[in-house]
């Protein structure tokens, strides 16, 4: 059975593939043929075009969907600024850049009734939402799943990294599931409500309650990326295949609010240029009945990605492991890279396996979604994260140095955990609220202390 006939556990369907120009109807006859903008759309819908890139850019990086929707997003109330709760947005001007090596715990778990907008966090960043340049990074700890209101970001795109606990997203443009493992993508502009999966399945953590006091957050990471849209990283010499496949890409079926919902006053929560604004409508703009277009959401399962590695000597760059990159201006330097450190083998012969020490022109920001992470022993625990900013020395950990430099060499697996990073080209300023956390680990420097001088001259 092909990959879009299947259905997943939560009876979604998926249409695959990376930047493909998709097309949905929830209704038959809904999607108008051989042209966008008919005198009248088909079934009384309105038809409506969301550009994720300017007109004008070439098709290789041009974003847009065509949606047929029941009412027009034009026809809504003004918007008025709400609190930004937790949520910061560049340019990050709080503090001045730090240089030094910073490490977090998870999040503190948050107050009951803790819906996924309320409970993002943001960590830090860098550029300039307004100049579409930089990104940022948030955390977010959720005990209730949003409802009679969507959020959506004019200032970047959003990719989601769950830690614990699945997400269902209601989009615009249809349903998406994304479980610890895999990660989502929400377009710049597209409309989406959050709610908690309360399987027991993946993580244990779902008690089933449904009002969300009782159950353990769900958890997990957000990259907003103001700059361009993340696409594949090209594979030069590696050839035609491997990394993340364009196949293994999916984004959802057209698909729209149930009729107790559609006309129920619903709140729209848009992050515009740093602040927070809401107007509630009369309607939900989850109402599109058909789309086709490239400004699409997608999940993608980071278990189906390709790890290519060393099979001779040394330990290759992470840029091996890039799933998306995040241009800019200058061909090879990312605005953003978002990289998995995947399940693989490790068979360099003399070799130091884990990552080196090294100092990076880029900024690296790792989390952890399950397991450990070869290059820390302890301390780097499943929801926290570190930040090893442009130039800061960091790497193997005393304890990892020391046992990977006397280990013997056999074929070995690392399959105990996943980690990945958001590494840009620009510093990371922390918040005030991530320098001041709780959670804050004081003393990180101290997992490099006592690495020992055995050189003598
Ligand atoms: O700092 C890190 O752990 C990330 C990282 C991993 C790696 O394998 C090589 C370089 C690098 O920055
Ligand atoms: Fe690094």
């Amino acid at each position: 059975m092909s990959e879009q006939a299947r259905k997943t556990a939560e009876g979604l369907e998926y249409l695959t593939g990376f930047g493909n120009e998709h097309s949905s109807e929830a209704v038959p006859g809904a999607l108008p043929l051989g042209r966008n903008s008919p005198q009248r759309a088909a079934l009384g819908l309105y038809a409506e075009q969301l550009s994720g890139s300017a007109f004008t850019e070439p098709r290789t990086h041009n974003r847009r969907s065509w949606l047929y929707r029941i009412r027009p997003s034009a026809a809504h109330p003004p918007f008025t600024r709400i609190d930004n709760g937790a949520l910061r947005t560049g340019p990050f001007t709080e503090l001045p850049a730090d240089p030094n090596r910073l490490r977090w715990n998870p999040l503190p778990d948050p107050a009951p009734g803790t819906d996924f907008l309320a409970g993002l966090w943001t960590l830090g960043g860098n550029g300039d939402a307004a100049q579409r340049t930089g990104m940022a990074i948030h955390l977010y700890a959720a005990n209730a799943s949003m409802t009679d209101r969507v959020f959506s970001s004019s200032d970047g795109e959003l990719l989601i990294v769950p830690e614990r606990g699945g997400l269902l997203l209601r989009t615009e443009l249809g349903l998406l599931a994304a479980r610890p493992g895999e990660v989502a993508l929400i377009p710049r502009g597209v409309r989406f409500r959050v709610e908690l999966l309360d399987t027991d399945t993946d993580t244990g953590t779902g008690t089933g309650t449904g009002d969300g006091s009782d159950r353990a957050p769900a958890r997990g990471y957000v990259c907003e990326n103001y700059g361009q849209p993340f696409e594949l990283p090209n594979l030069g010499p590696i050839g035609a295949n491997g990394l993340a496949a364009a196949r293994d890409f999916r984004a959802p079926v057209a698909a729209y609010e149930t009729p107790d919902l559609l006309d129920r006053p619903t709140e729209v929560v848009n992050k515009f240029c740093g602040n927070l604004w809401s107007a509630t409508y009369d309607h939900s703009p989850l109402d599109v009945v058909a789309w086709h277009g490239t400004h699409v959401p997608y999940v993608y399962d980071l278990r189906r990605f390709n790890v290519l590695g060393s099979i001779s000597y040394d330990h290759p760059d992470p840029s091996i492991f890039t799933v998306l990159t995040s241009p800019s201006d200058t061909p090879g330097l990312a605005g953003v890279d978002f990289v998995v450190f995947a399940p693989r083998w490790l068979v360099g012969e003399d070799t130091f396996r884990p990552p080196y020490f090294h100092r990076n022109v880029m900024s690296e920001y790792m989390g952890l979604i399950e397991g450990a992470y070869d290059a820390k022993a302890e301390g780097f625990v499943p929801g926290g994260g570190s930040l090893h900013n442009m130039m800061s020395a960091h790497g193997p950990d005393r304890e990892t140095f020391d046992r990977a430099s006397a280990a013997e060499l056999k074929p070995q697996k690392i399959d105990d955990g996943l980690a990945f990073m958001f590494e840009t080209r620009w510093p990371i300023t922390a918040t005030a609220q991530a320098a001041g956390a709780e959670h804050l680990q004081r003393g990180y420097d101290d997992v490099w202390q006592g690495l020992q001088r055995h050189f003598r001259a």
